[in-house]
């Protein structure tokens, strides 16, 4: 036997490793299903070939109705509530005399392809609906999503959308629209890994929210899965192997049926308070944080209450919506983040020339140099709130980049008689500056996704630079650190409520680093609560000092990761 043996390619069942940014942490091992790609346009003017047979293809309208209309039926009964009245409503639209007519017509009359015809036909109604107004121009989404479905059904491409499965899967895409994260079902979707996106993104915030283990950022991971093949996917991780062991597959599965739940009281295993608290971007998620056992709100985004609107909200409706909140937590901390408008929550009240650069332009509390009385109307409708309830009040600014920002502020909400103001801390400036501006104000809380977003010269919505946008870049850690020994030097509290707050093992060095409030989505509070649990005041700066010595955020996640193994334990 000769002792030199080649190298054998890997068979196609050797497990394979991708490594992505892990942005909402859990293991699930199930089934890849990939995402279809967007139905392109037919081109213009496609027509039949000379002597087609005219009936024959616009029959195949009729037909591509009715199949799209029998497979939305189906969905919409294996579907609830909101749902599914959404899919028996595209259902109607997709049999709708209409459309089906006006596609038909145009075959006979301009020779087009089925397809090309249903797509003009859909454009004549979407136009139609837009001119009607209402709740028909809300229809125009479904409109396309329908022409879609019926121009994939002609041309014998998949339906769009997350596809359908008899068994819950893992959802592999190139990137995910906000959109369909949020209305994912999670019985169906265990898992999101997506090849593009970054871990502030608002996909990686609801996947989180919605509580999907979830890897972004998994460059290489599409060409190696193939439609039903199995995956493990370890969104603590950022990591997806294909073809996984069976051994790790069957912990993996042990390790998801355990169901963790949090007891209000967040502390180191010697003991060391942190206080667990939720964000909350409206006034039903209140409830929800506080049955999840959140010691309080450490981020309350109001900007709920001025979007989609032209004018400002009255002082009425203002307080109503703060007292929602304030009501689910008596007696407990409520920080009130005054309105972040600007950069990609623009608001038409308050817009200004036309920016290059809005996410360095006039955002946060910079809208309030050219517009005082609205956030005046907002600290005295924050201050009537805070009257009429018991919970303990704190208000901070957005985007605050100097000490006299920091300043002005303070002084300001101690006119409206709020005498606990802070500052958001999402700008390396105020960071470097974070003794002199904690000199007036009474906390800060870091914003660990724009101080990312700002440290990197990252924009947080491009996925192209979403390995830059990683809270885990030793940069940002170091700002934390700043940010925190400015803290100590004022005897003032940093808390963190950018998602970095939401990541166990990231949760744990912001701790080591002298953080004393993490506040999430309070669906990751019993996860960081029980590895907080297990971890000491002194090995989280231990683990702090590693990361901050690390020379990139991977080296800084995987070194972190490596020296906690009550992760891997709990399945995080
Ligand atoms: C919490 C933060 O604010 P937002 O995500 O609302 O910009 C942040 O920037 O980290
Ligand atoms: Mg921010």
């Amino acid at each position: 036997m000769s002792s030199h043996v080649p190298p054998q390619p890997p068979t196609t069942n050797t497990p394979t490793l991708v490594h992505g940014i892990g942005v909402s942490p859990g293991r699930v091992a199930a089934p890849a299903v990939l995402m279809p790609p967007p139905v392109p346009e037919p081109p213009s003017g496609r027509r039949l070939a000379p002597g087609a047979d005219h009936v024959a293809a616009a029959a195949r309208i009729e037909e591509a109705s009715r199949r799209v209309r029998t497979a939305l039926d189906a969905a919409a009964d294996r579907a609830q509530g909101d749902a599914a009245d959404v899919l028996h409503a595209t259902a109607a639209i997709a049999s709708d005399p209409t459309l089906v007519a006006d596609a038909t017509q145009r075959v006979h009359d301009e020779s087009l392809v089925p397809e090309r015809a249903v797509w003009e036909a859909a454009a004549e109604v979407a136009t139609q609906f837009e001119a009607l107004g209402g709740v028909f121009a809300e229809r125009v989404r479904d409109i396309a999503d329908v022409r879609d479905r019926l121009v994939a059904e002609l041309t014998g491409r998949p339906a769009p959308g997350v596809p359908e499965r008899s068994e819950p899967f893992v959802l592999v895409a190139p990137d995910l629209a906000p959109a369909i994260v949020a209305t994912l079902d999670t019985t169906a979707v265990l898992g999101i890994a997506t090849a593009e996106g970054g871990p502030t993104a608002h996909t990686a915030i609801l996947a989180r929210s919605r509580g999907i283990p979830a890897v972004v950022a998994a460059h290489g991971l599409e060409p190696l899965v193939t439609e039903g093949v199995l995956v493990l996917l370890d969104g603590g991780a950022g990591t997806v192997v294909v073809h996984p062991d069976p051994a790790a597959v069957e912990a993996a599965r042990a390790s998801a049926s355990q169901v963790r739940t949090f007891d209000g009281d967040g502390r180191t295993a010697d003991g060391h308070r942190v206080e667990l608290l939720a964000n909350i971007g409206a006034p039903g998620d209140a409830a929800q944080a506080a049955a999840a056992g959140a010691q309080g709100v450490g981020l309350f985004r109001t900007e709920f209450v001025y979007l989609d609107r032209d004018e400002a909200p009255t002082p009425d409706e203002q307080v109503a919506d703060y007292r929602a909140v304030l009501a689910a937590f008596p007696g407990r901390k409520v920080v009130i983040r005054t309105l972040d408008a600007g950069a990609d929550k623009p608001l038409p009240f308050l817009a200004g020339a036309p920016e290059a650069n809005p996410a360095l332009g006039v955002r946060g509390l910079r809208t309030a140099v050219a517009h005082p009385e609205v956030l005046d109307a907002q600290l005295r409708a924050i201050a009537a709130a805070a009257a009429a309830e018991s919970a303990d009040v704190w208000v901070m600014a957005p985007m605050v980049s100097t000490v006299d920002e920091a300043q002005e502020f303070v002084e300001r909400c101690a006119r409206h008689g709020l005498s606990t103001a802070g500052v958001m801390v999402e700008v390396p400036s105020a960071a470097l500056l974070a003794d002199r501006v904690l000199a007036h104000a009474a906390f800060a809380s870091i914003g660990t996704n724009d101080l990312t977003q700002y440290t990197m010269a990252a924009d947080r919505l491009l996925g192209s630079v979403a390995g830059l946008s990683d809270a885990w870049q030793p940069a940002v850690l170091r700002l934390v650190a700043e940010t925190c020994r400015g803290g100590a030097q004022q005897g003032r509290p940093v808390g963190v409520c950018g998602e970095a707050a939401a990541v166990p093992a990231l949760a744990v060095v912001l701790v080591g680093l002298g953080v004393s409030s993490l506040s999430m989505t309070p669906r990751a509070l019993a996860d960081v609560a029980a590895v907080l649990a297990s971890t000491t005041l002194d090995e989280c700066r231990r683990l702090a000092a590693l990361a901050l010595a690390a020379s990139s955020a991977r080296d800084a996640r995987e070194t972190v990761r490596a020296a906690l193994p009550v992760l891997a334990e709990l399945g995080l």
